[in-house]
Order: structure tokens, then C-alpha cells, then sequence
């Protein structure tokens, strides 16, 4: 193996434990908790299992976690009036609402109804608009997971090629923009690209947030990338197995022979995305007490 591991496992363990010492101090200045609530429609598996570890770090990080699960059948009507409760509950610094919705639940009517100073997942449009523009506001915390990983390796993005592959509102827009913050020459790819191999060549820098198992493989790299792998898939179960594999949109075992570095899946950006959002929420709880957020968070 010639790649290095990024290992977001371990620096995500380190970022929720600055939080949680944060965490400490604010309840002292406040006189509450920061909180975080978790809105969950229905019972997805994988759901669940993200629901449970957020909620188990955010207490670990002296934070309070507030769960609520409703039916896959909950109209529109009833989840936004559950949105608007959260708004006015002074104990709920943070909300989370996750994605996908079942059924035709309409995700941005959803999204919109979140007071912007308390989207800590950044998925409302003045978050959005905010990154677009250059002001302050909540970044999503999947792409801000990466670019900390990233800066941390290069310090100085600067002038390097940055592919993302993929396009979502979620992880691939936000991601370009942060890339683009950061002084990166930046190309998104999707899946209308033509020769998507020869446009991931050029990188020193490749993102890959598709959902499609395994996809960019060795021989798309330039040797010596550094290659952030966003993709969670579980693969169909192998013989003998009850579970599936995790695995994500790069061809790890390939890829690890080529890149110059590379985030795992399991324990690359799946454990950053819930240290940043616990930060994201510790930033909102500070602004709602109005206090200054600490520096360096
Ligand atoms: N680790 C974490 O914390 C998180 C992981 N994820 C994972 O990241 C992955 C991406 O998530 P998300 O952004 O929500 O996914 P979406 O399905 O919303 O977007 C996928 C993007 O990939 C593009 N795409 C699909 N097929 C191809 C292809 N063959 N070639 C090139 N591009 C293609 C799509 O293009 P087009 O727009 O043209 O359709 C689209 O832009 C998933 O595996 C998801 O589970 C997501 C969030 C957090
Ligand atoms: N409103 C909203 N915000 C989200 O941020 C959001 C969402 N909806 N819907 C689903 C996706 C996916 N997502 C993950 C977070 C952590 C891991 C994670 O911690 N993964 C571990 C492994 C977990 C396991 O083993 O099952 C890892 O990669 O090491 C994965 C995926 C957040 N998402
Ligand atoms: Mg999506």
C-alpha cells in the first residue's frame, strides 16, 4: 500500500472532544445544555443506526440530544407544525431533520420551515445562499468534515485541481464551494460527464460523492491524489454473512496502490459529519445566548 489512511475516525474523536470541553463550559455560562434535535419520519434502517450514534455522541459531548420519531404516514401539515415546536423551544439549539423523507413529503417545504438559526445541517436556502456568497452561516457538515480533513493534510489548498464527483445539494455543491473558498480550481462531475476518468486524471484533489459502490478505480487516479471517499453503500450480503459490507464510491483496495491519500470507509467522513454538526449546534447555542462562539472551533 503507497496511500496514506486519512483517518477520520480519529480526527473526528479529537474534534468531539474540543466540542464536548466547549460543550462543559457553555452549560456553565448558560445555565442549560446546548441542544440538539433529531427528527426521524418513519423507520429506515440505516436511519435508525445514524439516529442512535448522534444521539450517543451528542450526550458524550455534554450536549443534549432530543429524538423524535414519527410514522412513514406523518403529513407535511404535522411534521412542519413539529419544525415550528422546535423553533420556539429555547431548549433546542440545533435541527436536524433527516433525509431522505418517505413518501411525498416535499424535503424543501421541510427544510424551509427550519428557523435558519437553527439549521445546523445547512440545508435551508439562506445557509445555502450564505456559503454561495461568502457569508457567515451554517455549512453542511459533510463537505465542512472534508475540507478540515483536506487542510489538515495540504494546509494550502491553493492552485491545486479539485474534482467532485457528484452534484447534490447536500454534499457535492456545498463541497465545490468550499474547494473554491479555499483556492482550489474546482470541476464538478456528474453523471452526465463525458470521460469521467480522464476528468478525474487531472486531480490532485478527488471527492467522491455518487452512491455507487466502488466506482472511481485505480487507474482513473493520478498517482499521489488525495482522495476523499464520501460514499456509504452497503453492499448484498457475501456467503456467510448476515450483513452486507460498507463500503464507499472508491475502489479502496485498488485505490490505495495509486493515491497519495485516502479516507477509508468505514472511519473517513461518516464520523466527521457527526463532529461537525455537534459543533455546528455549539456555535448555534452560543449565538442563541449571545455569546461570541469560541475560537478555533
Ligand atoms: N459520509 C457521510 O457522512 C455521508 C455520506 N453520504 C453518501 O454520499 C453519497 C452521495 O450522497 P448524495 O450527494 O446525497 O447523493 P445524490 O444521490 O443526491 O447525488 C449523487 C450524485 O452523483 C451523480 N452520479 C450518479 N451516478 C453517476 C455516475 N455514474 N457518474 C457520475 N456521477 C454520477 C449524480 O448525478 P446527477 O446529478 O446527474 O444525477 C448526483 O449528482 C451516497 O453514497 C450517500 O450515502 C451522503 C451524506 C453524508
Ligand atoms: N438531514 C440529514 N443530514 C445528514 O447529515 C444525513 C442525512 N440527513 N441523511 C443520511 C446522510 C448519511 N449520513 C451519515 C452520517 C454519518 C455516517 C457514519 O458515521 N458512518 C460511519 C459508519 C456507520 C456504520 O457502520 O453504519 C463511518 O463511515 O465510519 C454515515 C452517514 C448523514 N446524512
Ligand atoms: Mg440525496
Amino acid at each position: 500500500m503507497s496511500a496514506e489512511l486519512i483517518d477520520g475516525k480519529a480526527f473526528a474523536a479529537d474534534l468531539r472532544k474540543t466540542v464536548g470541553r466547549h460543550a462543559a463550559a457553555f452549560a456553565q455560562k448558560a445555565g442549560r445544555k446546548a441542544g440538539l434535535a433529531v427528527v426521524l419520519v418513519g423507520a429506515d434502517a440505516a436511519s435508525e443506526v445514524y439516529v442512535r450514534s448522534k444521539g450517543k455522541a451528542t450526550i458524550a459531548a455534554n450536549m443534549e440530544s432530543f429524538e423524535h420519531r414519527l410514522r412513514a404516514d406523518t403529513s407535511e401539515a404535522e411534521l412542519i407544525a413539529l419544525v415550528e415546536k422546535l423553533n420556539a423551544d429555547s431548549a433546542v439549539d440545533g435541527i436536524l431533520v433527516q433525509l431522505p423523507l418517505p413518501g411525498d413529503l416535499d424535503e424543501q417545504a421541510v427544510i424551509a420551515a427550519i428557523d435558519p438559526g437553527k439549521d445546523v445541517d445547512g440545508f435551508h436556502v439562506e445557509s445555502a445562499g450564505r456559503l454561495m456568497v461568502g457569508r457567515e452561516g451554517f455549512v453542511p457538515c459533510t463537505p465542512l468534515g472534508c475540507i478540515m480533513l483536506l487542510k489538515d493534510r495540504h494546509g494550502d489548498l491553493s492552485g491545486m485541481e479539485a474534482v467532485v464527483i457528484g452534484r447534490s445539494n447536500i454534499v457535492g455543491k456545498p463541497m465545490a464551494q468550499l474547494l473554491l473558498d479555499a483556492n482550489a480550481t474546482v470541476t464538478i462531475a456528474h453523471s452526465r460527464t463525458k470521460d469521467l476518468p480522464g476528468v478525474v486524471r487531472r486531480a490532485d484533489i478527488v471527492v467522491a460523492a455518487v452512491g455507487r459502490a466502488e466506482m472511481v478505480k485505480a487507474d482513473w487516479l493520478k498517482p499521489g491524489a488525495t482522495v476523499i471517499d464520501v460514499g456509504i453503500n452497503r453492499l448484498a450480503p457475501a456467503e456467510g454473512e448476515t450483513k452486507g459490507r460498507l463500503v464507499g464510491d472508491v475502489d479502496f483496495d485498488g485505490a490505495k496502490e495509486v493515491a497519495g491519500a485516502i479516507t477509508p470507509v468505514p472511519g473517513g467522513v461518516g464520523p466527521m459529519t457527526i463532529a461537525v454538526l455537534l459543533r455546528n449546534t455549539l456555535v448555534a447555542a452560543h449565538q442563541h445566548e449571545g455569546l461570541e462562539p469560541p475560537e478555533g472551533l
